[in-house]
């Protein structure tokens, strides 16, 4: 039986943490009295559902279940974990917490809690030790961090399970040690939007300025080594030390505004408002989701190649899903999620036709990937090479096509892979191919048996896979008759 998790308040916070749940497999039920909330969460989880299959190799699993509960109660009924997202009003949140712990009082609550401290938060609850601050980044189905803040109230038992299940669900815990209003990374964010604020009121820089001078530069650094990593190499071979004295004296100069507070004025909204909508209003919120889930999905895939940063928090949690993957008895596997891009398109105004080679590409690589020859395997001198394709065509691919690539293990040994992929769109088959590839010493130039670390990923899938009906086209010649 899925575990589940209650999710009470469904805004953008909620809704991100009920798409990250529900794709990790876990039940989800949430609370939410905005009539229009079933709509905007089902939104979210759209997006989250295009976005989290790309970032991975693993086949996702099977989805919880998600339910819209009429009471907060009945939300909470039965769960292992909670999370609070409602409004950052400090009475409101109290109010939340009374609420769950009449029927729950044991049972784990992380709040997203931008700025309050857990011991506020803990403030006159019936059980205070199982409150705690798990403060996410939106959007919070793809970014890994949530830092975890517990006050001296707290049950560490308990912070350790939650981290547990954060870790479970792909994420990173920052366990942050002492308790502070908004915790580690908003006192940046904070500091930054108030410098922000500043340039765009003294009229020094528009909003769309401000943000060419985060993304061209700076927002690329800090998204692979942070603050001090950066600085670091910024100081040369001498190092740290040097970068402060070179650097360090600056404080005493005015860079910085950062004790000032721009007064918040109706002026000052409407200035960076307008600003903002002429920056960005030709795209709907729910577009700029996308553009933002499809360009962190590129980071993030790049990030796990190099086995760095929250690449290497992606990477663990595909190897924990991995462990728990159990091959699929009645279907072939769904290893690839691709979309048709401008330049897969040829003169007859479809997918051309090296393009239905490549989508096979994408997805027998990934599934190399799954059983172990991966990167870090080639680099080891030994991979598979493609011996021979048949490619069937059976439909038209065109323009924003979302394809998804599953493959069949036809029969596989010590050298030989043999499998049937399809292209599918909209679960009908535009394309299928049946591939033989051989296990190869890369450096002797012949096949070779691969070692048993490989095989014992490779032999349960094939075995699973022999009592799947074999596809009539397997073996077909060209030009044959059907
Ligand atoms: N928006 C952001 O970038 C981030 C926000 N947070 C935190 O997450 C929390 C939620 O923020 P958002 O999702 O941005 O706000 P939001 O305004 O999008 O959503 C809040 C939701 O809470 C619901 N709500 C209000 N009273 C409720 C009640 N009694 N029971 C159940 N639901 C109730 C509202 O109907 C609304 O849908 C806040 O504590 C915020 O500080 C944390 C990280 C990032
Ligand atoms: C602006 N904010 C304080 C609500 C931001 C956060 O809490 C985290 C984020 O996702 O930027």
């Amino acid at each position: 039986m899925a575990r589940k998790a209650a999710i009470i308040g469904g805004g953008v916070i909620g809704g991100g943490w009920a798409a990250r749940f529900l794709l990790n497999g876990w039940d989800v039920a949430v609370f939410d009295p905005d009539p229009e909330a079933a709509r905007k969460i089902n939104e979210v989880l759209a997006n989250a559902r295009a976005a989290l299959p790309a970032l991975s190799d693993i086949p996702m699993m099977a989805e919880g279940v998600l339910t819209m509960a009429d009471t907060l109660t009945d939300a909470v009924e039965g769960a292992e974990y909670i999370q609070e997202s409602v409004s950052e009003r400090l009475e409101l949140k109290h109010r939340v917490f009374a609420q769950i712990q009449q029927s729950c009082p044991d049972t784990l609550i992380g709040s997203s809690t931008s700025g309050f401290k857990p011991s506020e938060l803990q403030q006159n609850a019936a059980n205070p030790a199982m409150i705690f601050v798990a403060h996410p980044f939106n959007p919070v189905y793809l970014l890994p961090l949530a830092e975890v803040v517990p006050s001296a109230a707290s049950d560490l038992e308990a912070i350790e399970r939650a981290k547990k299940i954060l870790r479970e669900i792909g994420m990173f815990p920052l366990h942050v040690r002492k308790e502070i209003d908004a915790h580690i990374a908003d006192r940046f964010l904070e500091a930054v939007w108030r410098e922000a604020l500043w340039l765009v009121k003294d009229g020094v820089a528009t909003t769309e300025e401000i943000d060419e001078a985060i993304r061209m530069g700076f927002g690329l650094r800090w998204g692979q080594m942070g603050l001090f990593e950066t600085y670091r190499v910024a100081g040369g071979e001498a190092g740290m030390k040097h970068f402060m004295a070179q650097f360090g004296p600056c404080l005493q100069s005015p860079w910085t505004k950062l004790t000032d507070v721009p007064e918040f004025t109706e002026e000052l909204v409407d200035l960076i408002a307008g600003q903002s909508d002429a920056q960005s209003g030709q795209y709907s919120i729910r577009e700029l989701e996308r553009i933002r889930d499809s360009n962190l999905v590129g980071f993030l895939r790049a990030l796990k190649d190099r086995d760095w940063g929250a690449g290497r928090v992606l990477r663990e949690h595909d190897e924990r899903r991995r462990v728990a993957f159990t091959p699929p008895k009645d279907t072939p596997m769904v290893m690839a999620h691709m979309q048709v891009l401008p330049s897969w398109i040829d003169y007859n105004g479809h997918m051309t036709e090296s393009r239905y080679l490549y989508a096979s590409s994408e997805t027998t690589d990934a599934f190399l990937r799954f059983i172990g020859a991966d990167m870090d395997y080639v680099a080891g001198g030994f991979s598979y090479y493609t011996a021979e394709s048949h490619i069937m065509h059976r439909g038209e691919a065109k323009l924003g096509d979302h394809l998804t690539g599953t493959l069949q293990v036809l029969s596989a040994d010590e050298k030989r892979l043999h499998v049937f992929v399809s292209i599918q769109k909209d679960g009908q088959d535009v394309a299928t191919i049946e591939q033989m590839l051989l296990h190869v010493d890369m450096k002797a130039g012949h096949a070779t048996a691969a070692p048993q670390v490989i095989r014992d990923r490779l032999l349960p899938i094939a075995n699973a896979h022999a009592d799947l009906p074999r596809p009539k086209a397997v073996g077909r010649a060209t030009g044959q008759r059907k």
